[in-house]
């Protein structure tokens, strides 16, 4: 049980070594001493220091030093030994591919394990069979670790030898059938030095908090780096500082079971705050494979002290445990499930212009810089902050003891029993997540929408997703996708295998995004995935870092600036040439090996359509600023992203979901005419003006002015248009907003004559060549598009412009005007001789007035 420890306590074992082949070992004062310290250790913090072991420093700092120089080693070299499941995960593990509670840790490691004979346990044990991978650089590497591991083998039962009496034992309650034939795990591992932010160290989780698994852990680190921390009962963390030549000394899962929770095993966690590359061998001493692991009958009678009936701790079979947490440990067999939100504060990178790069350039410095202290980037603009992983375990059994079944429970304070409640909470928050069906949001343009306009709604140079996979037209553009990922994996020197596992992982929830069978197999379909995701996300950074910093020459035909990317573009943007933005961001989160902010591919996105944008004016630094997890939670993906950039700000909300209303809802053009056209309006003495604003849906009316903000049309507008309204359309979550702007101005416009009106007052702008294919435009728009004529963000405008209109408010006053003109005005002379006749009417006044003047005026 730990307590509120400040520091870790030092323990010299020498008088416990020295007679601890002795059975009557416990009646000696020193090994007394040792046992009391041990015992101590053990209920307090569950981790001490060991001094006076016996293994000599400068093989310990051999043993560092000979995994420092195979970590050096090349990508290339180091992957000669590469774990994998068919190698019984023994081997080399890349940095990111070591995962703690579903977070990637920023380390690399070798895994070795005892040797296995084949068949011995069955098939458990098969799953962590085969040979060790020893690599054959450095020289002397193997057989340097064998003696290690044997010299920690031998400490280890003799530390526990002690801990045995600490429980009250003989000292030899971990040998026999639970301990005597031991399993052993060693793990070498390397972490990369701290990148620095403004001068502070970027907190990279070089290990996330976890427990160990066996009876005992040796830890072998650095003397000069301070990265081991240890969680107290109050939830500090508790630094492991180094002590050249000392051991660290931790309890795992086993012993903390065979001592009835008595001992605990200390939740911990690395984080390498140096600039420098930290080594750390982790010697791992366990029970035997098959032990089927249970509290010590000493145990089990006598502890926890306090409370009546006996109490049992949970029972576990150790190679059960081994094989599941390795199995949750390595990313490439078992994805890690979708990690609980990351708190994220992100300034500088791929927001701002001109500091895109940094991400980028962060990621290749964590693997370049592992060995080059020097290299330190105070230029870091980085700030992040990972939400606390209070995760402990905590259990709580029932078992069967005699015939009385005891309700078990470990963990007594109320804190810790909160923290477990916590933890499971996020977990069933994990497994909904990776189990959750997505929600359907991509969509084939229904039949009554598309028509023959295949154009429109068909990608014409490259398909993205299912749809139009592999279809002729877009086939050429296949080996550039190849080519795009060969980029990637070159960038990020690393395999394929990590991008296909992850798709794999999402297919499930991927599919169900989109509507009907789709009849790529299983592989095809995660294939599709990890090509068609990385080729859009290469375009989406290269527009926004710059295609020559991904390595893309200047002159290439597909990844630049020039060359097809308009085309790209405008199929990017089709609803049935779509993927799930959640696809994107696990692709992006795999290239940068940690969590990416919520909404970072949505920026990236907003800005990659922007040119699409039908505003005259140019985007609002504001739109991609934007608190990047507060603004884009939802997004389903790139039409939906770009859709909602177009309502930013928000439209207010005007009613839950879509209503329905027979009535109002209609698909009849002629119904659909809400207000009369811009010549109609203008007759009746309505004016048009320019709106000044960013916000192209942004419609106002007064005093008989329609003011509307500029539209710009190009070649694209069209299709884009029809897409926004095919998905608004089938998207029953979504809003008609797009649709209500649509069809409003599709009710203004009918003839070339309004949208030339419409120039004059510079509210269109276009590319089309001549106004009539300007207004044949809007009038096919709406076609056939169902629209609640009551359900939109413009009713009241409207409502207020068709009674102005049908009253003939604004015609009355004009035609009041035009009759006085016609009839009275009708030529010059008319002006003039009205002119005559106001001044004859003065001068009859002033005369009249001089006269009555004269009459009253008092004489003097
Ligand atoms: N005991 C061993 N092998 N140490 C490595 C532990 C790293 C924590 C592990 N990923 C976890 O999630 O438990
Ligand atoms: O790196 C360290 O100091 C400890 C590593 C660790 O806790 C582990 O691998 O289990
Ligand atoms: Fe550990």
């Amino acid at each position: 049980m730990a307590t509120d420890f400040r520091s870790l306590p030092v323990i010299d074992i020498s008088p416990l070594l020295a007679k601890c082949d002795d059975p009557d070992m416990a009646d000696d004062a020193g090994v007394a001493d040792v046992v009391r310290q041990l015992d101590k250790a053990c209920r307090d913090a569950g981790f001490f220091y060991v001094i006076g072991h016996g293994i000599s420093e400068s093989l310990m700092n051999k043993v560092r030093e000979i995994t420092r120089e195979f970590f050096k080693l090349s990508y290339e070299e180091k992957l000669k030994i590469k774990m994998t499941p068919a190698a019984g995960y023994r081997g080399y593990q890349r940095i990111g591919e070591n995962v703690t509670k579903g977070i990637p840790d920023i380390h690399e490691a070798i895994d070795c394990y005892r040797e296995i004979k084949q068949g011995k346990y069955g098939d458990i044990g098969k799953v962590m069979e085969g040979p060790n991978q020893w690599p054959e650089n450095p020289q002397e590497f193997k057989e340097l670790m064998e003696e290690y591991i044997k010299l920690c083998t031998d400490l280890s039962r003799k530390i526990l030898r002690g801990i045995s009496l600490a429980l009250t034992g003989s000292p030899y309650e971990f040998e026999g059938k639970m301990a005597g034939d031991p399993f052993w795990v060693m793990r070498l591992i390397g972490y990369p030095g701290a990148l620095f932010a403004n001068g502070q160290p970027e907190n990279d989780i070089g290990c996330g908090a976890h427990t160990d698994y066996g009876l005992l852990t040796l830890v072998n680190q650095d003397d000069d780096k301070t990265a081991l921390q240890v969680r107290n009962l109050g939830g500090d963390w508790i630094s492991a500082v180094p002590i050249p030549g000392s051991f660290v000394c931790n309890i795992g899962d086993m012993l903390k079971i065979l001592s009835n929770g008595v001992y605990e095993s200390t939740l911990h966690r690395v984080i390498n705050n140096s600039p420098q590359y930290r080594v750390c061998v982790a010697f791992f001493y366990e029970t035997n494979f098959d032990a089927v692991v249970e509290p010590l009958d000493i145990c089990k009678q006598k502890y926890p002290a306090g409370r009546g009936g006996s109490q049992v701790f949970k029972r576990a079979v150790y190679g059960e445990h081994l094989v599941s947490k390795v199995q949750t440990n390595f990313a490439i067999t078992v994805p890690p499930p979708p990690p609980p939100p990351p708190i994220f504060q992100l300034t500088g990178y791929h927001v701002r212009k001109g500091r895109s790069h940094d991400k980028d350039s962060y990621l290749r410095k964590l693997e370049n810089q592992n060995h080059d202290s020097e290299s330190v980037d105070h230029d870091q603009k980085i700030t992040r902050s990972y939400q606390d992983q209070n995760l402990h375990n905590h259990e709580h059994t029932r078992s069967k003891s005699g015939t009385n079944e005891v309700i078990v429970e470990c963990e007594t304070t109320r804190e810790n029993w909160v923290i477990s409640i916590r933890e499971k909470l996020e977990q069933a928050n994990r497994d909904d997540d990776r189990t959750s069906r997505g929600k359907l949001c991509i969509y084939k343009v229904p039949h009554y929408l598309h028509g023959n306009d295949n154009k429109s709604y068909f990608p014409q140079t490259v398909s993205i997703g299912p749809y139009h996979h592999e279809e002729k037209q877009t086939l050429s553009m296949e080996c550039h996708k190849w080519r795009a990922v060969n980029k990637v994996l070159k960038r990020l020197d690393q395999g394929i295998d990590v991008f296909i596992d992850a798709m794999t992982e999402l297919e499930e929830k991927a599919r169900a995004c989109y509507e009907g069978p789709i009849s790529l197999t299983s592989n095809q379909f995660t294939e599709m995935l990890v090509l068609d995701g990385i080729f859009v996300l290469e375009f989406l950074r290269g527009v926004s870092e710059g295609f020559s910093k991904l390595g893309y020459e200047r002159n290439d035909p597909v990844f630049a600036i020039r060359g097809s990317m308009h085309s790209i573009q405008r199929d990017m943007i089709m609803m049935e040439n779509q993927l799930p933005l959640f696809v994107l961001n696990r692709l992006l989160e795999l290239q940068a090996r940690k969590f990416i902010p919520t909404g970072l591919v949505a920026q990236l996105a907003v800005r990659f359509f922007n040119p699409l944008m039908p505003t005259a004016e140019t985007l609002d630094a504001r739109h991609v600023s934007v608190n990047p997890s507060a603004d884009h939670l939802g997004d389903l993906h790139c039409l939906d992203v770009f859709r909602r950039s177009l309502l930013f700000p928000k439209l207010e909300p005007r009613s839950l979901g879509k209503t329905w209303s027979w009535r109002s809802r209609v698909a009849d053009k002629r119904l659909q005419q809400m207000i009369p056209n811009v010549t109609e309006l203008r007759d009746a003495g309505f004016q048009f003006r320019i709106r000044k604003t960013d916000r192209f849906w942004d419609i106002k009316f007064n005093n008989g002015y329609l003011e509307i903000p500029s539209l710009l049309i190009h070649d694209g507008t069209k299709s884009l248009f029809l897409n926004l309204i095919a998905f608004e359309q089938c998207h029953i979550d979504s809003s008609n907003d797009i649709t209500s702007y649509i069809i409003f101005m599709d009710n203004l416009i009918d003839s070339p004559e309004d949208i030339s009106y419409l120039h004059h007052c510079g509210i269109i702008e276009h590319s089309l060549g001549s106004n009539s294919k300007v207004s044949d435009m809007f009038n096919q728009l709406c076609q056939e598009v169902v629209f609640n004529t009551k359900d939109t963000y413009l009713s009241q405008l409207l409502i207020e412009v068709r009674e102005c209109y049908n009253q003939n408010y604004f015609r009355k006053w004009n035609a009041w005007k035009s009759a006085l003109r016609h009839k009275y005005f009708d030529s010059p002379w008319a002006y003039f001789s009205f002119f005559a006749a106001v001044i004859l009417l003065m001068l009859t006044l002033s005369q009249s007035y001089f006269a009555a003047y004269d009459y009253f005026k008092p004489t003097s």
